[in-house]
């Protein structure tokens, strides 16, 4: 690179951090909660990108709450167990032997993997699941769907204490039954359900793809729930877009700020989202 070029990239790289101020000083202390799916967590560079990103957001005094998914990973492991395993409307249909399995990929490597990439970027993370401190009780979700449970009561004060302590919690969704089962508890639902016991300020949603996208395929930047609802209806958005879609609205509906469906792949997502004025893929906001 010549040398005038290279004081431009320098002068732009000034120039970003000095407009991120403003958004620097609106998330001193907010709570953001960040769910990142199986399918966004990709290579082990694009894991220590996204946990060199946690670590900044926790340097400048936002508090990052991770809660992460698993879902190609626990069926690695069906597979290589030969355990048959069927979804219903998004759901893994859960036995006690699946369950034992889901328990062991999540809270096990997916869980410490993420937990291990954040601590070796000089952060200070500590790996939980929904059964921890009382954080998440479930009940049954529906009895066709096995051990898959829905978050009925939740208690975040440990992660409360974790933020007072600069510690950074790295979330499995499993939840504690009150006879001593324990659900698998879809991710996007257990975020959804973590951010709102919080009243969180942002849930991030980190997916495989760019946004809610219309008919068209363009990507939605500002959502409505009226928008939503009619966009279900229309079937232009569906599969796994519907839990994500029905997690934002619940979560707004129990007191977080805004929610937002973006890419996990991308280069520094959470960042751009945070603190340009960029922003990335799809908001949905409060009212
Ligand atoms: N309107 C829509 N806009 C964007 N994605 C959509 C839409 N409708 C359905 N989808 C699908 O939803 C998928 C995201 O859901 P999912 O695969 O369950 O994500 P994750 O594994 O990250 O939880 C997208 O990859 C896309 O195939
Ligand atoms: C009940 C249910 O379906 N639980 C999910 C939990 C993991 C998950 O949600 O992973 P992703 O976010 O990567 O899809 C499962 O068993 O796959």
């Amino acid at each position: 690179m010549k040398k005038r070029d290279m004081n431009r990239d320098w002068i732009a790289t000034a120039r970003t951090l000095s407009e991120a101020l403003p958004y620097l000083q609106r998330y001193d202390g907010a709570i953001v909660v960040i769910k990142l799916g199986g399918h966004a967590m990709g290579s082990d560079e694009a894991m220590e990108s996204f946990a060199r990103d946690v670590v900044l957001m926790r340097q400048v005094g936002v508090n990052p709450v991770i809660v992460h998914g698993g879902g190609p990973m626990i069926n690695q492991m069906l597979d290589k167990l030969d355990i048959q395993s069927d979804f219903v409307g998004g759901k893994r249909v859960t036995d006690e032997a699946t369950m034992e399995v889901v328990e062991m990929v999540l809270s096990g490597r997916v869980n410490k993997r993420i937990v291990q990439a954040i601590n070796g970027q000089g952060g200070k993370a500590v790996g939980l699941s929904g059964k921890d401190a009382n954080l998440m009780t479930c009940d049954a979700a529906d009895p066709a769907l096995g051990l898959v449970g829905t978050p009925s009561e939740m208690d975040p004060s440990l992660l409360h204490t974790l933020f007072r302590d600069d510690t950074i919690p790295v979330i499995a969704p499993l939840g504690a039954g009150r006879n001593g089962e324990t659900f698998n508890v879809n991710g996007d639902t257990a975020a959804g359900a973590i951010a709102a016991a919080l009243k969180a300020d942002r849930l991030l949603l980190l997916t495989d793809i760019d946004g809610v996208r219309d008919a068209s395929g363009e990507v939605v930047t500002e959502l409505t729930a009226d928008q939503i609802r009619e966009m279900t209806t229309q079937g232009i958005i569906a599969g796994g877009m519907i839990p994500k879609t029905e997690t934002c609205l619940a979560a707004i509906d129990g007191g977080v700020r805004a929610a937002v469906i973006l890419d996990g792949r991308a280069p520094n997502a959470c960042l751009l989202e945070l603190f340009t004025d960029h922003g990335a893929g799809s908001i949905i906001r409060d009212g």
